[in-house]
C-alpha cells in the first residue's frame, strides 16, 4: 500500500508469493503511512506488516475483532529518527532556519553580501548545548536514542516515561534523570523532545495549560506525530516567546509564513536504511505467519513461537479470551479422533491465540465448527 523498499518484498519468493500494489483479495497488506481507518477490510486478510514504528494509520481495534494481527518494526527506524531529532536540534539551537533564509535574500557582489551578512548576523545569536537541558517525553526506541545522544554532547537529560520497559530502562545511560510527569520536563528543560506514539492517552498532550507551566524560552521538537500537540497552543506560545521554536515532521497551516517553526514533511523514518531495515522486518513477521502462524512485534496478539511437531496440519485460533475457550479447540480435535502433537495458548488483554500442532488432517467439518464457535475470531489451517 506504499513504497516499501525492494529487500523487504525480496523476502517473498515469487514462486510462493504474488505481490501488487492493487489486490482485491490479499493475505496481507504491507504499508508504511497509508491510511486504513475506511478501509473495508477485506474477508482474505490474515495480516497487516506496517514497515515503521506508529500504527495510529490502522484500525487496529477493527483488526483484533477480526483476529487479524497487526505486524510492525519496533526500532527499526530508530537511528534514522534520532539523526534528525538532532538536526532540529542544532538547527534550532543555532538558529539555522532564519540564518539560511537570510542570506537566501542577499544580493549585490560577494563584497556587498558580506558587508549585509555581518551587519544582520546578530539577530541569529544561539545557544550552546553542553548544560543545558533536554527534556524527553516517551522513552522508547527513539527517545532512548536521543536522551543517550543528548547525553554525549553534554546536555543534561531528563525523561519520562510511565511505561519504560526493562530494556529501553537497560539500554539508557545511567545519567538520565526520571521526570515523574510531563509538566515537570516541561518546566525544567530548554529543550524537549516528544517521542510517544499517537492514541487516545497521548493526542494534545502538549496543549495550551501545560505550555503556560513550560519553561521560558524552550525549544520543541516533535518527530513523533502532528496530533499528540496542540498547534494553536503553540503558535500562541511563540507569539508570546513562551516556546523560541517549534521543530517538527509535521507541516500544517497554522504555520503558514512562520520563521519561528521548521516544519519537515514527514521524512523521519527517510532513509535508505531505514526503509530497508523496516521492510526486511516487516515483510519477515508477516511470512512468518503465513507460513508458521508464529506472532513476532505484533501490536495486538501476544508473542508465540512453537516449532513444528510432526508432518500433520497446524490449527491456529485466535478468541476472545474468556474462559472455556482452549476446551472447545482441544475437544473438537479430539471427536474428529485426532491427537494433539503440541499446542501453545497465550493471551494479550482481551484476544487469546492458540497454536495447535495435530497428528493427522484437520476435517473441514471441524474446522466449520471451530469458525462458529462463540468467541472465534479467526481460524487457520496451515498444511
Ligand atoms: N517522524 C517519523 O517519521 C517517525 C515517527 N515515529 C513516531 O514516534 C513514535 C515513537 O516511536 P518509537 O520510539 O519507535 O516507539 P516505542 O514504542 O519504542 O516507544 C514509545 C514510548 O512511548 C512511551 N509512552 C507512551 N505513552 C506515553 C506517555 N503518555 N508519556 C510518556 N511516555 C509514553 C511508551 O511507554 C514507549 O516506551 C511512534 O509511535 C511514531 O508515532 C516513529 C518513527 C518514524
Ligand atoms: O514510513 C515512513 O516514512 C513513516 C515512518 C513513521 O512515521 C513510523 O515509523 O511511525
Amino acid at each position: 500500500m506504499n513504497n516499501i523498499s525492494a529487500r523487504g518484498l525480496d523476502r517473498f519468493p515469487r514462486e510462493q508469493f504474488e505481490i501488487a500494489s492493487e489486490m482485491s483479495n490479499p493475505d496481507a497488506v504491507l504499508l508504511r503511512s497509508a491510511k486504513l481507518h475506511d478501509w473495508d477490510i477485506p474477508d482474505t486478510l490474515k495480516a497487516v506488516g506496517r514497515a515503521g514504528a506508529g500504527v495510529n494509520n490502522i484500525p487496529v481495534d477493527a483488526m483484533s475483532k477480526r483476529g487479524i494481527p497487526v505486524f510492525n518494526a519496533p526500532g527499526a527506524n530508530a537511528n534514522a529518527v534520532k539523526e534528525l531529532v538532532l538536526g532540529g536540534l542544532f538547527m534550532a539551537a543555532r538558529c539555522m532556519g532564519p540564518a539560511w533564509e537570510f542570506s537566501r535574500g542577499l544580493t549585490g557582489t560577494n563584497a556587498e553580501m558580506n558587508q549585509a551578512a555581518e551587519a544582520g548576523k546578530k539577530q541569529f545569536t544561539g545557544f550552546e548545548l553542553p548544560g543545558r537541558t533536554l527534556g524527553v517525553i516517551g522513552l522508547g526506541a527513539i527517545g532512548v536514542n536521543v536522551a543517550n545522544a543528548a547525553m554525549a554532547l553534554g546536555m543534561r537529560v531528563i525523561g519520562y516515561d510511565p511505561q519504560i520497559t526493562v530494556r529501553s530502562a537497560w539500554n539508557l545511560e545511567a545519567g538520565v534523570r526520571r521526570a515523574h510527569s510531563v509538566d515537570e520536563v516541561l518546566a525544567a528543560a530548554d529543550v524537549v523532545t516528544l517521542h510517544v506514539p499517537e492514541t487516545d492517552d497521548t493526542r494534545g498532550l502538549i496543549n495550551g495549560a501545560r505550555l503556560a507551566g513550560s519553561r521560558e524560552g524552550q525549544v520543541l521538537l516533535n518527530f513523533a506525530r502532528a496530533g499528540i500537540v496542540d498547534e494553536t497552543a503553540v503558535v500562541k506560545a511563540l507569539d508570546q516567546g513562551r516556546l523560541r521554536t517549534y521543530v517538527c515532521d509535521f507541516p500544517a497551516a497554522a504555520f503558514e509564513g512562520r520563521t519561528d517553526v521548521i516544519a519537515l514533511p514527514h521524512i523521519g523514518a527517510s532513509t535508505n536504511e531505514a526503509q530497508e531495515n523496516c521492510a526486511v522486518m516487516a515483510a519477515d513477521e508477516v511470512r512468518d505467519y503465513l507460513e508458521t502462524g508464529n506472532i513476532v512485534n505484533a501490536v495486538n496478539f501476544p508473542e508465540l513461537m512453537l516449532p513444528r511437531n510432526g508432518s500433520g496440519d497446524r490449527l491456529t485460533v485466535a478468541n476472545a479470551n474468556v474462559p472455556n475457550m482452549l476446551g472447545q479447540i482441544s475437544s473438537a480435535v479430539a471427536e474428529a479422533d485426532l491427537n494433539i502433537a503440541d499446542m501453545y495458548n497465550k493471551s494479550r488483554g482481551d484476544l487469546a491465540y492458540s497454536v495447535v500442532d495435530i497428528d493427522g488432517k484437520l476435517p473441514d467439518d471441524v474446522v466449520t465448527r471451530l469458525r462458529s464457535t462463540e468467541g472465534v475470531l479467526a481460524v487457520r489451517v496451515i498444511e
